[in-house]
């Protein structure tokens, strides 16, 4: 059995990685479609899968396929899933429109992939929730986790391609002491650090921060777990990295979770301190498994209470890879 696949937003930073994760994990592709805005239509690009010529999204026959992946933008994905699903594709959205509708599933398919069901809609989750997950829900099932507080170190790509020209041609342009602008992000990035991703809601967080929240509780099926999260945009070009700290419910110590979490799948252990090994955005890039390492005792919450630091390259676990997990999973 081999498959028709549409990439809508195949030229964006999840888009061009979904096309090569398909690739790498062999999945049965009969064709590939790769659809953008006008702008790239009727461009051709090449792909592991030979040259290819960019079709308008916005005419897509969704008939025609049976698997859509969706990289475009919240809003768009809002305008044509219906039209999609009704047309008998199925859709993984790797934007956040759907993912806090009771309806759509939302899916780490490491931890819920029974949640598809036989919906033809699947949300893929935020970039930080994705990455934070597996060694969490891992240790949750372990220890009960009770309370968790996360501070992220964000890479420039999380606000796709344009994020990541941002990040080159502002360092450039400080390097050469040329005068330092900024249109992606609030502030100029280059050699800064921005605690501002997504718009300021009623709470004082931002939404960033409050996806980490809601999704995290409705992948677990945990509606009360107690989150926090501060999420802060730093000039790396991509891998989200968390610190993260739990209060658990059951005694928990650091050889423990170590060894428990050397063992699971999505998870590569880099915890060797007397050699400095720990996760970095530089050995995580590219890479599928999430690095966790700086297992310690957390001070504040004693043999109740572990403090990690996780890096996770966020457009493959964080959006690419997770997606096309999905579709594996269909
Ligand atoms: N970057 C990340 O780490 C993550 C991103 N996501 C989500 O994935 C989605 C894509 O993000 P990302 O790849 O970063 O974004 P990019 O900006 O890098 O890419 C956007 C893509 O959408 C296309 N596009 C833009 N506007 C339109 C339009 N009006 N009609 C049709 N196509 C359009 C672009 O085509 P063109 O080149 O022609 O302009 C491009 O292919 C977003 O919903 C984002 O929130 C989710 C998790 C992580
Ligand atoms: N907001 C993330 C990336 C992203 O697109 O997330 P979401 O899919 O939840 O909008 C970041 O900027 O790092």
């Amino acid at each position: 059995m081999s498959y028709k696949v549409g990439i809508m937003g195949a030229t964006g930073a999840v888009g061009r990685e979904i096309i090569e994760v398909l690739h790498d994990r062999n999945f049965p592709v009969e064709k590939l479609r790769l659809f953008a805005s006008v702008r790239s239509a009727g461009k051709v690009m090449e792909t592991p899968f030979g040259e290819i010529t960019i079709e308008n999204a916005d005419e897509a026959d969704y008939s025609e396929m049976d698997i859509a992946f969706f990289a475009i933008s919240g809003g768009w994905s809002q305008e044509n899933a219906e039209k999609a699903t009704s047309a008998g594709c199925y859709v993984i959205d790797n934007s956040s429109a759907f993912r806090y509708d009771d309806n759509v599933p939302l899916v780490v398919p490491e931890i819920n992939a029974n949640a598809i069901g036989d919906s033809k809609l699947i949300a893929n989750p935020n970039c930080t929730t994705a990455i934070a997950a597996i060694p969490l829900y891992t240790l949750h099932k372990e220890y009960g986790v009770k309370k968790v507080i996360i501070s992220t170190y964000q890479a420039t790509s999380g606000a796709g391609a344009a994020g990541m020209s941002e990040l080159t041609e502002e360092t450039r342009n400080y390097l050469e002491g040329k005068e330092v602008g900024n249109k992606v992000f609030a502030y100029p990035i280059a050699f800064n650090a921005i605690p501002h991703i997504d718009s300021f809601q009623e709470n004082d967080y931002t939404r960033e921060e409050m996806k980490v929240v809601w999704e995290t509780r409705k992948i677990f099926s945990e509606p009360d777990m107690s989150i926090s999260c501060t999420c802060v945009r730093i000039p790396t070009m991509r891998v989200h990295a968390e610190s993260i700290v739990i209060e658990t419910e059951k005694p928990v110590n650091p050889a423990d979770a170590k060894k428990l979490l050397s063992s699971v799948e999505g998870v590569e252990l880099k915890d060797d301190i007397a050699n400095n090994v720990y996760p970095m955005p530089i050995t995580a890039t590219k890479k599928y498994d999430v690095e966790v390492g700086r297992i310690r005792q957390n001070l504040v919450f004693g043999d109740h209470g572990l403090e990690f630091f996780v890096c996770g390259d966020q457009i493959l676990k964080g959006a690419a890879l997770n997606a096309v997990q999905i579709a594996e999973k269909l």
